[in-house]
């Protein structure tokens, strides 16, 4: 079992790693944004909840986020180990993950972060906009928003994990092949 959160700030390529990752190492991929995304597309009551924070850039409160995640992992019990993207986002969704991780005597194996600027970030986030319909990659001021929401929330777990000796990161800034690469180079040590 290796459970591996993917870390990065809105556009560093969580997601675009995620699907050769998920490949590669026979993991369940789980991603609180896609899962948003589904719910909202089919207007389901989670969906309707989750619309407006996310419209605005701002982070969906942690108590709907958590269970939604746990629920999703409770779907998945015979998986080889999962790859968590977007989650955890606060310090309090990185307890409540290690606590029901720990309840199922299972354990985050390793944190790793893409890192790159923020400006080249947005402008990936802007060029995504002009073809993935997201409300939230498309106004500036709202993609601002999620750049302070990271700093403020979820940058804080940088710590959290190295105190975990949990914490790695690589460059996210190349092709998709290589960052895959630098990635795989993590993990295959673990
Ligand atoms: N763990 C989370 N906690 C709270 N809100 C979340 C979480 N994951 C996703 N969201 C919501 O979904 C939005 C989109 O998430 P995501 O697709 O991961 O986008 P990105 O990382 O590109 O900003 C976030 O801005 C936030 O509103």
């Amino acid at each position: 079992m290796i459970n591996i959160v993917l870390f990065g700030k809105p556009g560093a390529g969580k997601g675009t790693q995620a699907e050769f990752l998920k490949e590669k190492y026979n993991l369940t991929h789980l991603s609180t944004g896609d899962i948003f995304r589904y719910n909202m597309k089919n207007d389901t009551a989670l969906g309707k909840e989750a619309k407006s924070y996310i419209d605005n850039g701002d982070l969906v409160p942690d108590s709907v986020t958590i269970k939604m995640l746990q629920d999703e992992v409770d779907k998945h019990l015979d998986s080889k180990g999962f790859l968590f993207d977007g989650f955890p986002r606060t310090l309090a969704q990185a307890d409540a993950l290690d606590a029901f991780l720990k309840s199922k005597s299972w354990e985050v194996t390793a944190t790793i972060a893409l890192e790159a600027d923020d400006d080249v970030l947005v402008q990936r986030i802007l060029e995504r906009g002009k073809t993935s319909g997201r409300a939230d990659d498309q106004d500036e001021e709202k993609i601002r928003n999620r750049y302070q929401e990271y700093n403020e929330k979820t940058a804080p777990l940088m710590d959290y994990y190295k105190a975990q000796n949990k914490f790695y990161a690589v460059n996210g800034i190349g092709s998709i092949a290589e960052i895959t690469e630098r990635l795989s180079n993590v993990i295959d040590k673990l």
